[in-house]
């Protein structure tokens, strides 16, 4: 049995154990990473990357039908999911060997297997050939993720009822219409990808699309129409209860009996907390009643030395939270001023017929925290950029404070709002942060002017020209 004695061990290489090993190895550290299936997580290999792979060919597929009118002529295009299968798997091999390779040469001991705690500073990695490995470690950091979570009584059948998982481990199924089940953001992302993919898709949910986040109704109302531009509806207050399979394919059924039939069916219906095999009863480590691992505001489990990151902690789950966290974690155990976790002010997406990206806080939570919120707005629709790339759906949309114009948080809906995001994302001094972007050097034409645009719409709407362009001179001095 090979020994290792470490400053920090990861267990998990998703987004966030990724991240913190690469942050923990560029401060100095000893850094140990374990891995129990495909390294870089569920973000790489089944999540972010080849979704948005996928996204990026729907998109292509969808703006094709504005060829013809662009001067572009040819033959109509369509989409070949099986191609299109192809493509995600060389960009995320690509990515996958490049991470590991960074990993290797800043030093990182990467470990295959399964990570379990013998005691709080002792992690025993059991191969897949039943070698084990032990590490000694001073801190730890459970990065372990999630898993696809099942209705009750429903199980995956391989190339018939698969979850997001299953599609990205093995090839897509061949059959054309597919059953789609869930309003959540997978559920949301997949029917667009899938129809621009060439598959007929049914969607069944059993609560309006993404009714459980925090984008505004304006911001779903705009990507409820660019579905039913493209002829894509939920089947409403479908909670599937039963799954069935013949010669012919699958049928699902609802709790009222509605029956719903087709080759395939895809279960987008919620993920949980993986902590098994963790050896967590070796430790002080707590879970909370929906499995997740409790922490403390700065990422620290009851047990000292022990914390945990992303997916697992939940209950936002996304790449961008894990990473988030990972820096938290890592600059924590290194300085002497502790940072909190602050989920509000880490961008959240949905690529989707829009993307749809937010930060920071809503109107509601705006108010129940003392603000006064005042909206800022701008609009696509008469943006030159957005003309010249017929994609004029969407908006900015921007919260500031009534009386200090600090900026209390933002939504930008369409095209590219995933990079656009970004400008609200630093985390400087908020009750600068709209000046700062009045005062932006912007690329004209651009989709970031919108950004611009829509401060100036606070200033002049709300009274706020003085704390956002300053006190300089007034009009009256002229
Ligand atoms: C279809 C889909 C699309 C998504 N798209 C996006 C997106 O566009 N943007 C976004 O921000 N997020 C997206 N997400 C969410 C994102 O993938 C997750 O939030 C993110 O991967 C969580 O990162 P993590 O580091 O917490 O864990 P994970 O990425 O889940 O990685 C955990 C790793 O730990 C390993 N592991 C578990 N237990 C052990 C053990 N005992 N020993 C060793 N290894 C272990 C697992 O094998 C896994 O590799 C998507 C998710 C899905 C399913
Ligand atoms: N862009 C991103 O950041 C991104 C992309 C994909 C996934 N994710 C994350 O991954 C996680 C999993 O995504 P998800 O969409 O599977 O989960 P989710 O929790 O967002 O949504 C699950 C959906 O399934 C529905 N559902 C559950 N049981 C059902 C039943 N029996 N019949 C019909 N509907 C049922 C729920 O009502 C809900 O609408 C989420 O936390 C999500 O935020 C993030």
């Amino acid at each position: 049995m090979k020994n290792y004695q470490v400053d920090i061990t990861i267990i998990g290489s998703g987004p966030g154990g990724y991240r913190a090993a690469v942050l923990g190895a560029l401060r100095g550290r000893k850094v140990a990473i374990v891995e129990s299936a495909t390294w870089g997580g569920t973000c790489l290999n089944r999540g972010c990357v080849p979704k948005k792979d996928w996204h990026e060919t729907a998109k292509w597929i969808e703006q094709s039908r504005h060829y013809a009118q662009r001067g572009v002529v040819g033959p109509d295009l369509a989409g070949d999911m099986t191609q299109a299968w192809e493509h995600q798997h060389q960009v995320v091999k690509t990515v996958r060997s490049s991470y590991v390779d960074y990993l290797k040469r800043l030093g990182v001991q990467l470990l295959d297997g399964l990570g379990s705690f013998q005691d709080p500073r002792t992690i025993v990695v059991r191969g897949q050939d039943g070698e084990t490995q032990q590490i000694q470690t001073r801190y730890s950091i459970i990065a372990t993720g999630s898993t696809p979570a099942l209705p009750r009584g429903i199980q995956t059948v391989p190339g018939k009822v698969l979850t997001s998982d299953m599609l990205y481990d093995d090839a897509a199924p061949a059959g054309k219409r597919v059953i789609l089940i869930g309003g959540g953001v997978i559920g949301t992302e997949f029917a667009y990808i899938f129809r621009q993919l060439g598959k007929e898709v049914q969607w069944l949910v059993n609560s309006p699309s993404l009714s459980h986040t925090r984008y505004s109704p304006q911001a779903k109302d705009t990507l409820k129409a660019a579905l039913h531009t493209l002829d894509i509806q939920a089947q409403e207050h479908f909670r599937v209860s039963r799954i069935e399979e013949d010669a012919r394919g699958v049928s699902v059924f609802a709790e009222d009996g509605r029956q719903v039939q087709g080759d395939w069916v895809l279960l987008a219906t919620g993920r949980h907390a993986f902590t098994q095999g963790l050896g967590l009863e070796n430790t002080a480590v707590h879970l909370d009643e929906q499995g997740f691992v409790e922490t403390d505001t700065y990422l620290e489990t009851a047990e000292p030395g022990i914390f945990a990151l992303g997916d697992v902690v939940g209950p936002i789950m996304n790449a961008n939270q894990a990473m988030s966290d990972a820096q938290i974690i890592v600059h924590n155990l290194l300085s002497e001023e502790k940072t909190a976790r602050n989920p509000a002010w880490v961008p959240e997406l949905v690529y989707s017929a829009v993307e749809l990206a937010r930060i920071g806080l809503d109107e509601d939570t705006a108010e129940d925290e003392g603000f006064e919120p005042a909206v800022g707005f701008a609009a696509f629709e008469t943006s030159p950029r957005a003309l010249g790339q017929d994609d004029t759906a969407g908006f900015v949309r921007l919260l500031a404070d009534m009386d200090s114009g600090e900026l209390l948080g933002g939504e930008i809906v369409g095209r590219d709002a995933g990079e656009l995001i970004h400008l609200l994302a630093n985390s400087g001094d908020r009750e600068e942060a709209l000046r700062r972007i009045a005062e932006t050097r912007v690329n004209h034409p651009s989709r970031a002017e919108e950004l611009v645009n829509a401060t100036e719409t606070l200033a002049a709407r709300w009274g706020l020209e003085a704390q956002i362009f300053g006190a300089g001179e007034s009009a009256d001095a002229l």
